[in-house]
């Protein structure tokens, strides 16, 4: 038996840093992948604008004049992964590439997610992620972070 085959945590954070691969955000890619209590996944999603919004006429810009920047239109990945889901997301699990914020945490606590796994937790210090922890504790969405996970695509193509 093969001994280097990824653990369910590997394999869902992997697809989420996969699907954080399709973000055209130039700054912060962000994917995110719901997994049911069966590993089943039932939503998958990334940072980009809504449907209709196109990337050649919304701005990916960070500062300046708040309606110039993406912050008022991106769809965040959470979100995304959330509303792309296949129905009932009591008990699942969330992977995702970066700590939900705080508007994030409130849709993942109605929706019944009861565990985050996160990588990045590069907003720790700003008022958004410390009103998401404060949530999350309060609703008792459980979270913990992985290390770096070194996963290779790498296949062996037996004749
Ligand atoms: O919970 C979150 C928080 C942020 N995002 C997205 C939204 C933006 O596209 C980027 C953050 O951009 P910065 O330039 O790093 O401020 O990440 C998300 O998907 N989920
Ligand atoms: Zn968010």
């Amino acid at each position: 038996m093969r001994e280097t085959y990824l653990s369910w945590d590997e394999y869902f954070m992997g697809i989420a840093l996969l699907s954080a691969m399709r973000s055209k955000d130039p700054q912060t890619q962000v994917g995110a992948c719901i997994v049911n209590k069966k590993n089943r996944i039932v939503g998958i999603g990334y940072n980009g604008f809504p449907r209709g919004c196109s990337d050649q006429e919304f701005p990916w810009e960070r500062e300046g004049d708040f309606l110039k920047t993406k912050y008022p239109y991106v769809v965040h990945a959470e979100q995304n992964a959330i509303l792309n889901s296949t129905g009932n997301l009591s008990g699942c699990r969330l992977y995702v590439s970066l700590f939900p914020c705080h508007e994030c945490a409130k849709y993942i606590i109605q929706s019944g997610i009861d565990e985050i796994i996160f990588m990045s937790d590069k907003y720790a210090n700003t008022d958004s992620t410390l009103a998401s922890k404060r949530m999350l504790d309060a609703a008792g969405v459980t979270y913990r972070q992985m290390g770096t996970i070194a996963v290779s695509i790498q296949l062996e193509l037996k004749e």
